[in-house]
């Protein structure tokens, strides 16, 4: 064990009323909305192809240009109890939303910079409605920081020289003052979702980011922080130098899900998931794949399989609305979550073995058991085996609690029978068992 003043100061998961419903969400969205949303990743008949949120690390679009941009930002078609009834039609049950990416744009009227949505044709806060309808939907919020700030002239990459770290101290009090400000004026807020923090000056800030980690909790008791806030005492990110989690869940899995239940080293986490291959922001041209509904829902079901949320990331247009493709989407999961959301919500890891036909997950509530099926077998018959001592007593479908012929095999596996095999879409068995035989 290293010794370690800004370490994990605690080890194994949160176990509070707030961590606990965390924990049970299953599904979320996030959305990704700024000055970005404009461009939709184009300039002057031209086409980034990097993320539309990083448009303005394009060596094509002057930061003059891109900083302008405040100018124009008029959401007029925005209506923040569209996106609430989006979301609510979804299933999801917490949305992250960008308070502030990278480039330093305020959708809030901050009174810490001008770099804010009050300069805009717009003028309005998006921030406080947003909150309110989310939460009047019943949907927990949760905002996103970027601690980056391409904004300011004190952020820094690298402390090298004193006056880098008397200007990156003087950076630090502004984030402080922008975090106070946000908990403070949006108190609904269940957390922070904090990025930007890869660089060495965040990695040299280690004891900074453990007091501010301290203080924003102290100032809002039960606020839940991911992993992606503190460094340790040498720059570790995530996971301190002795492997223990700094953050109440894992905030490393951007676009990636765990292979396995080992990889999840038993913390909480969760997978934020773009639609197209890469890119949060809106953008016009999606480049490459764009996951099908079904994708999402086989990602979801993998990812509460192994004890995680799974986080579905839309980028509304500059006027506020939403692509087609976006909407048609959140509307398939929606209607595949309200036939199937028991074996989702309030559900986790199952220490079964895995078979090729999809993933099991088990009620947290009353220990039922799921199997969110993808793939059908030629021969129709699914196989289980159960964890040593339990044994199946009965499965039926779901969606109309049809029973399930289940034939015995070795030991306590069986077969469940499908009596037919053209499923159009992911289905759901629920397995009643008993202990001993
Ligand atoms: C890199 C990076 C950022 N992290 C994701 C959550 C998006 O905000 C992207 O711009």
């Amino acid at each position: 064990q290293v010794p370690l003043q800004h370490g994990a100061h605690r080890i194994g998961k949160r176990t509070d009323a707030d961590m606990n419903r965390w924990r049970d969400y299953g599904l979320g969205e996030f959305i990704h909305m700024g000055l970005y949303s404009i461009l939709g990743g184009d300039y002057n008949s031209m086409h980034y192809d990097g993320a539309a949120e990083w448009i303005r690390s394009w060596n094509k679009l002057p930061h003059e240009v891109y900083d302008n941009l405040y100018k124009k930002f008029d959401p007029k078609n925005f209506d923040p109890e569209v996106w609430a009834r989006m979301a609510k039609n979804m299933g999801v049950r917490y949305v992250t939303i960008t308070t502030k990416h990278h480039d330093g744009f305020c959708l809030w009227p901050s009174k810490y910079t001008d770099f804010n949505i009050t300069k805009t044709p717009y003028k309005k806060d998006m921030i406080g409605p947003l909150v309110k309808a989310f939460d009047q939907a019943g949907i927990d919020v949760y905002l996103y920081f970027s601690v980056m700030d391409w904004h300011q002239a004190d952020w820094r990459y690298d402390l090298k020289t004193v006056a880098d770290s008397v200007a990156f101290n003087r950076f630090k009090t502004f984030t402080k003052n922008q975090l106070t400000e946000l908990l403070t004026l949006y108190p609904q807020t269940k957390g922070l979702w904090f990025d930007g923090t890869w660089d060495n000056s965040w990695k040299k800030s280690g004891a900074f980011s453990d007091s501010l980690d301290q203080y924003l909790k102290k100032i809002h008791p039960g606020l839940i922080i991911g992993s992606r806030l503190r460094a340790d005492d040498y720059g570790n990110r995530h996971f301190d130098a002795n492997g223990h989690l700094m953050g109440d869940y894992e905030q490393g899995w951007e676009r990636k899900i765990p292979s396995d239940y080992t990889a999840t080293r038993g913390n909480d986490w969760d997978c934020i998931m773009t639609i197209p291959q890469n890119g949060w922001g809106y953008s016009k041209t999606w480049m490459g794949h764009w996951k099908t509904p079904y994708e999402l829902i086989e990602m979801l079901a993998k990812c509460v399989s192994l004890d995680g949320n799974f986080v579905v990331n839309f980028g509304p247009k500059g006027d506020g609305t939403f692509r087609k493709k976006e909407l048609q989407t959140a509307d398939s999961i929606g209607a595949w979550m309200k036939v199937n959301h028991e074996a989702i919500y309030n559900a986790g890891y199952l220490n079964w073995t895995k078979q090729d036909w999809g993933y099991y997950t088990r009620s947290r509530k009353d220990g039922k058991i799921y199997m969110i099926v993808f793939n059908v077998p030629i021969n129709g018959a699914l196989k289980v085996s159960p964890a040593k001592k339990e044994h199946i007593k009965k499965a039926y479908l779901l969606q109309d609690n049809k029973t399930l012929h289940v034939e015995a095999l070795d030991g306590n596996d069986v077969f469940i029978q499908l009596e037919q095999k053209n499923q159009q879409e992911p289905f759901v068995i629920v397995l009643e068992t008993g202990q001993g035989g």
